[in-house]
């Protein structure tokens, strides 16, 4: 039985089973197999794919629209599958292109077990939304993009949660973002997601307008940011919001331990650390026993195989 018959439903219907509790989902931004297993080992119930660390770990490139759609649907799927029972909310950026482009990574992300996506309104030479210098497509283009992913969903018969991301409140202010979500779900989009919220004003007004609506909203804790509001997954929890998104949970540390690190062996003080971690450990995070086991259990059978056919 494989595990999605086990748990009767598909990535996209755990990820609508979660959100229904109605409990503020805390989704850690991971970025590659390495940070994936250890959100999986810490117990998360819904992992985040973060664009912005895909495009740096993967290609070594800032946030800047760079990473390809055969990249970002490589990374999504590889960190979808480690355990195909935790839903993946994966980034799709601008979805790479016009509608058809939006199509077709939309094909992929279900084909790769992606449980929801966001797809958002920045020009494809888009940027991080916490940057200055953003510039959004019109409604009508941003429209296409969403009604191709909802097309796409019906005609494969997936259940994946489509999340409408806009930016324009950088760009065209408060209403217009509002406005632009409102369609978006008109078109057929499951959760939106207001990008780069400033003020606790703007987060009220945001979660006010869809309160008691059915629709979840996701709020992007980019931690560190000099743009964004910043909450406490309690007070997410009081504003009632459906997801949060921790872009950098992994990938803050990760760039300061390892420059520590770094700057440690240069300066010929490495072997001084103390946080020192066996191999095994580590590999046992990234899933050795399971793979051993699985090693024993045909080298078993090889030789029974072998005696009885001696
Ligand atoms: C959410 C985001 O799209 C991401 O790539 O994780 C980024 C986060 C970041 O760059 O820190 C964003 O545009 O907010």
């Amino acid at each position: 039985m494989s595990d999605q018959q086990e748990q009767g439903s598909s990535p996209g219907g755990r990820l609508r089973q979660l959100l229904a509790t109605g409990v503020t989902l805390i989704c850690p931004g991971v970025y590659d197999g390495f940070s994936a297993r250890m959100a999986l080992a810490a117990g998360f119930k819904c992992l985040y794919m973060t664009g912005a660390g895909v495009s740096m770990s993967r290609i070594g490139m800032a946030d800047l629209g760079l990473a390809t759609q055969t990249e970002m649907v490589d990374a999504a799927g590889m960190i979808a599958n480690i355990d195909p029972k935790t839903p993946l909310i994966a980034d799709a950026d601008t979805g790479y292109g016009t509608a058809i482009n939006v199509a077709r990574t939309v094909e992929r992300y279900i084909t790769v077990g992606v449980a929801g996506f966001h797809l958002e309104d920045q020009v494809v030479t888009k940027r991080c939304g916490h940057l200055n210098g953003k510039e959004c497509v019109s409604l009508g283009e941003y429209l296409s993009r969403i009604k191709a992913a909802v097309e796409v969903r019906k005609r494969r018969r997936s259940d994946i949660v489509i999340i409408a991301r806009t930016d324009s409140l950088a760009t065209q202010g408060f209403d217009e973002a509002l406005h632009r979500l409102k369609a978006a779900i008109k078109v057929g989009a499951d959760v939106v997601f207001l990008e780069a919220i400033k003020t606790k004003d703007q987060l009220e007004a945001y979660c006010d307008a869809f309160r008691g609506t059915g629709v979840a909203t996701l709020y992007n804790m980019v931690q560190g940011s000099t743009v964004g509001y910043k909450i406490t997954p309690k007070q997410a929890e009081q504003y009632g919001l459906g997801i949060v998104i921790y872009p950098g949970l992994c990938l803050v540390p990760a760039y300061l331990s390892i420059t520590n690190a770094l700057r440690a062996l240069k300066e010929g003080t490495v072997e001084e650390s103390s946080e020192r971690v066996a191999p095994q450990e580590i590999f046992q995070v990234c899933g050795m026993n399971k793979i051993q086991e699985l090693d024993r259990e045909v080298n078993d059978w090889v030789q029974t195989f072998e005696k009885v056919n001696e």
